[in-house]
């Protein structure tokens, strides 16, 4: 008998996992590695926004102002990997894996991603880059992928921890500024992502995960479980 999932044209669509949540809650480190254990791929979708931004500020644009946004969204060409353990951000021959880390990225992204043409254009992209995956599923996160990107996601988890634990999981990442600026920085882009997107609530039909007592390898268990109960123990732990 012919096998169902070789056959070609035929293939099952991936399944998404949909991961929403604040900066520091663990949105990316934790998908990974969860992405890792089930054998999915992992998309990043805040590396997007970051590498417009990045690219706007390599043009000299004025992230701050919506049409300078959107002519440098004009001539984005952008990809990044969805292996888990080859993980890359390429904008035209550059990359940009590192440098959309930079504290001067992350203080522009706000201004880049509250741009109405520059949130659909990157929409259809996740969708496209998460449907076309070969592997059975994938990780999906962000701030609005429970919401928009993919509402109808057989799982749709919100991952947060409280403000102080997330500020003090970034500054112990970012080595070049002192943990009050940090910690300022991050309140200052959760502030302005509010008001484009709610993040900090759950909409109907997503499990939240606090992992503000758990340490890594708990919360990649706890999202695990999530993965287990929703898709019927079809996958996860
Ligand atoms: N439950 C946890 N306990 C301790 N550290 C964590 C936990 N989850 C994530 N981290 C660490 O916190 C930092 C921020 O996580 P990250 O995945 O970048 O968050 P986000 O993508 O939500 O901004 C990383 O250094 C990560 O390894
Ligand atoms: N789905 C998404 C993902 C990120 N973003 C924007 O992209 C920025 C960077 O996202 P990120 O996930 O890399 O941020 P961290 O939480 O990792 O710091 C956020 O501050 C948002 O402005 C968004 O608007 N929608």
């Amino acid at each position: 008998m012919t096998d169902p999932t070789t056959t070609t044209g035929l293939e099952l669509a991936p399944i998404i996992v949909a991961i929403d949540g604040p900066a520091g809650s663990g949105k990316s480190s934790v998908s990974k590695e969860a992405a890792r254990r089930l054998g999915f791929d992992f998309l990043d979708t805040g590396a997007a926004y970051r590498a417009l931004a990045w690219h706007a500020l390599e043009l000299g644009a004025d992230t701050s102002d919506l049409d300078a946004v959107v002519s440098a969204s004009a001539d984005f060409d952008y990809a990044i990997s969805l292996d888990p353990d080859q993980h890359w951000v390429r904008v035209g021959e550059a990359d940009i894996t590192d440098a959309i880390r930079q504290p001067r990225v992350t203080d522009a992204v706000s201004g880049v991603a509250r741009v109405p043409e520059v949130r659909a254009t990157l929409t259809s992209l996740f969708r496209s880059l998460a449907t076309g995956s070969a592997k059975p599923g994938v990780i999906v996160e962000g701030r609005d992928i429970t919401t928009v990107v993919a509402p109808d996601a057989p799982v749709r988890i919100l991952l947060t921890a409280s403000p102080e634990v997330r500020a003090a999981r970034r500054s112990a990442e970012v080595t070049t500024q002192d943990a009050a600026t940090v910690a300022a920085a991050l309140r200052r882009r959760d502030a302005s992502d509010s008001t484009v997107v709610d993040f900090m609530t759950a909409a109907p039909g997503v499990v939240v995960v606090d992992s503000t007592t758990l340490d890594f390898e708990q919360t990649v268990n706890a999202i695990l479980e999530v993965v287990r109960t929703e898709t019927g123990a079809r996958y996860g732990r």
